[in-house]
């Protein structure tokens, strides 16, 4: 049996906490030690990356137990002594990632500060403690560290230096992390422009959805002022259980880039064989547990086909932002002359289900665009 472990960093203490818990099967709470958490890492040295270890005596819990662990800290980083530690964080975005990642930020006890260009959205994280703003740049100017999760090349642009925007607000001694998911190009400029005020800047695009977004559970793909990563890393560790340092700016967002172009045509494959399947007489719930079992296995298989199969695309990741993610990489593929024929198929695919009105229901809703006739709109 599985069970979770959470090590969770906290700002308004030590970063590095000393104490977790395990949940046994009861749900009695086993009390780890700091020196308890030091044997795991010695399991595996690498602890800033997500990973299971086999129970074994030295945990003292049953043998049936693995233990996953949001694992964090590291060899790379060492975390900043508390007097440095900047304390005011600012996000802008709050959006179905932006809200959940603030969320964490606020309930770990960070003084964090919002802006969304729809204000209503910033209500719910005001009743919760955080502080409102009322643009970008009143924002930047009275934090520390400002992070911005928008939702394409062009917002993320004019949050950051258009009128009002961060980069009015950012002086030396700032950072700006945009996690939004951008081409490389506008992450460049966004770099530059943060830059020019003398602020640090640090790209770090997010792998992972709403439900990782809400549990803290996202992968970064940072990229950028290596400081600022060192500064951002204890906050990253809050809303994510992993994160990796890719060197220079559009390093993040192509990494970004390339897995969403994956992920985009495995979804589009993954429609083609439900609707096959369904056409030659085959239970396609019964397809979903076939692969479940099998090497092409993936979670999003097993967790968006049941609801594929009942035409049901609650959202978690909007389908307009998958083809935008399509649309840039092939784009990034241009640039290097790579053929990219199977994410190109895909890209239309989700163009096709954009104009038939989908553009903000769940990407899993591209299968519609396979079908003769839309159910959902007839
Ligand atoms: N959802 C997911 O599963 C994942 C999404 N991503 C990426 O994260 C980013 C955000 O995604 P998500 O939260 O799902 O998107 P949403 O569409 O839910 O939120 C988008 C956010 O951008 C804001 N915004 C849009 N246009 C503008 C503009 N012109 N000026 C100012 N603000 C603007 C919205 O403000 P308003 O509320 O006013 O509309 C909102 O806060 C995207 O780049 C997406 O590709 C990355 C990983 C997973
Ligand atoms: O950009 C969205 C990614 C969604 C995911 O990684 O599950």
């Amino acid at each position: 049996m599985a069970k979770i472990l959470m090590l969770k960093p906290s700002c308004s203490s030590n970063h590095y906490l000393t104490t977790a818990s395990i949940l046994s099967p009861q749900n009695a709470a086993v009390s780890l030690t700091k020196a308890t958490m030091a044997m795991c890492s010695s399991f595996c040295p690498r602890i800033n990356i997500q990973f299971r270890a086999k129970p074994t005596s030295r945990f003292s819990i049953k043998p049936q137990f693995s233990v996953q662990f949001k694992a964090f800290s590291s060899q790379d980083s060492n975390p900043p002594p508390k007097d440095e530690v900047p304390t005011r964080i600012g996000f802008l975005g709050l959006g179905i990632m932006g809200s959940p990642m603030a969320q964490n930020l606020i309930k770990a006890g960070c003084d964090v500060t919002v802006w969304n260009r729809t204000k209503s959205k910033c209500d719910p994280l005001v009743s919760l403690g955080a502080k409102y703003k009322s643009s970008p740049e009143e924002v930047a100017a009275s934090c520390d560290v400002t992070f911005a999760m928008l939702a394409d090349p062009e917002s993320a642009a004019e949050v950051a230096y258009g009128k009002h925007g961060a980069a009015s607000g950012m002086s030396p001694g700032k950072g700006y992390v945009d996690v939004s998911t951008v081409d490389g190009p506008t992450s460049k400029l966004i770099s530059t422009r943060i830059k020019s005020s003398g602020a640090l800047f640090l790209e770090a695009p997010v792998s992972g959805s709403k439900k990782p977004a809400e549990d803290g559970q996202l992968i970064f793909l940072t990229a950028g002022d290596k400081s600022l990563y060192e500064t951002a890393a204890p906050f990253l560790d809050i809303m994510g259980k992993s994160r990796f340092y890719l060197g220079d700016v559009g390093n993040g967002a192509a990494m970004k880039l390339v897995v969403n172009m994956i992920m985009g045509s495995m979804m589009a494959s993954f429609s083609e064989g439900l609707l096959l399947s369904e056409k030659v007489g085959l239970d396609p719930k019964v397809l979903v547990e076939v692969i479940t079992q099998g090497a092409i296995n993936a979670p999003m298989y097993s967790m968006k086909g049941p609801s594929m199969v009942q035409s049901l695309y609650p959202t978690a990741f909007p389908l307009k932002h998958q083809q935008k993610d399509l649309r840039l990489a092939l784009g990034l593929a241009e640039s290097v002359c790579q053929p990219t024929p199977i994410a190109a198929a895909a890209n239309e695919l989700y163009k096709v289900a954009k104009s038939r009105g989908l553009s903000d229901d769940d990407f899993s809703a591209v299968i519609e665009a396979l079908k003769g006739k839309l159910d959902k709109l007839s």
